[in-house]
């Protein structure tokens, strides 16, 4: 590779050993997403692009970077952290994996600019293909099933938590948001913890209510945030791009600020007064109007839903709902949430057959 200017004798081993490192890490971390792309998404493109970013490192990984290896010398080695131990989805596996690749791949780009410019720029630009892969593989996966999700559980606090969030889950349900006002944090945690296990379990949402830091804690598909709880720009940059952030709304300025600041969903109520949340006054079946004309995102009408009411809903314009006692303290919560489903399921198939009828050739 030509003289550098590596400065010493003593930096070129050292620079040698970095990027020897670094294009392992890098190829390791490829391989396992790939394994995900191969058998578990059966895509043929996002494989296709995992290997030939492998192959490029591979061509980058000359005999003389291999040759200055030094294993038993290397201290880090040692270093292990207890998370590196844990993995608790695919979902981490490929985030955990892909930050790795981000990494390793910024260290080349600096270091590989020693080496040689060429390096430092095909590493800068696979970065940005791994970012591409990144949004491919994690966001939409999250964005889909919101999308998918029609019935919103918020739970209350019970004895038969988890298992009323379990029967549920058996009848379909997709969308899931832990709520305790009054808990110890202890408690909030180990339930918080344990919901989101089932929940991943079923392949559904786990959202947490009001906070950030426990919605962090327990890696949760996102937060809800309220009115009065954490300004949705600062818990977007607490919670990274890919978390999911819902917001209350009572009245047509709320709905459209949170639109605006970039709520994935809101919750558009109360629509009926509900002693759930004792006190709020009903945003009535008029703002459900406003929001089947006016809303950008999924928007799911809350606020004493029931069975009973659930068709008045569904006229004003509503296609999704979220409810806390209709389902906690159903006595057969499964098939509660099976009828609240098959008749969500009911509107869009009716709601499809309209705007076919409207719109022939669209
Ligand atoms: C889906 C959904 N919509 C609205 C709320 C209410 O949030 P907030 O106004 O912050 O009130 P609390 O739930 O925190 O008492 C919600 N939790 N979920
Ligand atoms: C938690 C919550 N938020 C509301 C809002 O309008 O923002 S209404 C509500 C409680 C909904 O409970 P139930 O289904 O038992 O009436
Ligand atoms: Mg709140």
């Amino acid at each position: 590779m030509g003289d550098r200017p590596t400065g010493s004798k003593l930096v070129q081993p050292a620079l040698y050993r970095i990027l020897d490192a670094n294009l392992d890490r890098a190829r390791e971390g490829l391989r396992i997403v790939e394994e995900w792309c191969r058998f578990g998404l059966n895509s043929a493109p996002l494989t296709d692009e995992c290997k030939q970013m492998r192959q490029e490192l591979a061509r980058w990984h000359a005999p003389e970077l291999r040759a200055a290896r030094d294993t038993p010398g290397d201290p880090g080695t040692e270093l292990t952290h207890p998370q590196e131990e844990q993995r608790s989805s695919i979902e981490q596996v490929l985030q955990v994996n892909l930050c790795r690749v981000e990494e390793a791949l910024r260290v080349l780009e600096e270091y590989g600019k020693i080496y040689t410019p060429e390096m430092g720029m095909a590493c800068k630009q696979m970065r940005y293909r791994v970012y591409t892969l990144e949004s491919s593989l994690l966001v939409p996966q999250r964005q889909q099933l919101l999308e998918r999700s029609h019935l919103y559980l918020v739970t209350s606090p019970t004895e038969n938590l988890f298992a009323t969030v379990e029967a549920a889950l058996q009848g379909g349900l997709s969308l899931v948001q832990y709520r305790d006002k009054t808990a110890d944090d202890n408690v909030r945690f180990s339930n918080a913890k344990k919901l989101r296990q089932i929940c991943q379990d079923y392949n559904a949402l786990f959202i947490v209510n009001d906070r950030v830091d426990l919605a962090l804690a327990v890696d949760a598909d996102g937060v809800h945030l309220g009115q009065q709880d954490m300004a949705i720009a600062t818990a977007r940059q607490l919670l990274g791009p890919h978390r999911l952030i819902g917001r209350s709304t009572t009245n047509p300025d709320e709905m459209r600020q949170a639109i605006q600041e970039g709520a994935d969903y809101i919750g558009v109520g109360p629509v009926y007064e509900t002693p759930t949340k004792a006190g709020k006054a009903a945003a009535g079946l008029e703002y459900v109007r406003y929001a089947k004309e006016h809303a950008t995102v999924p928007w799911f009408v809350i606020g004493g839903v029931d069975t009973n009411n659930i068709h008045d809903v569904l006229a004003a314009g509503a296609e999704r709902v979220a409810v806390v006692r209709a389902i906690m303290q159903a006595d057969q919560p499964t098939l509660i949430t099976q009828y609240f489903i098959s008749q969500l399921h009911r509107i869009q198939t009716i709601r499809a057959y309209e705007e076919r009828i409207a719109k022939p050739h669209v």
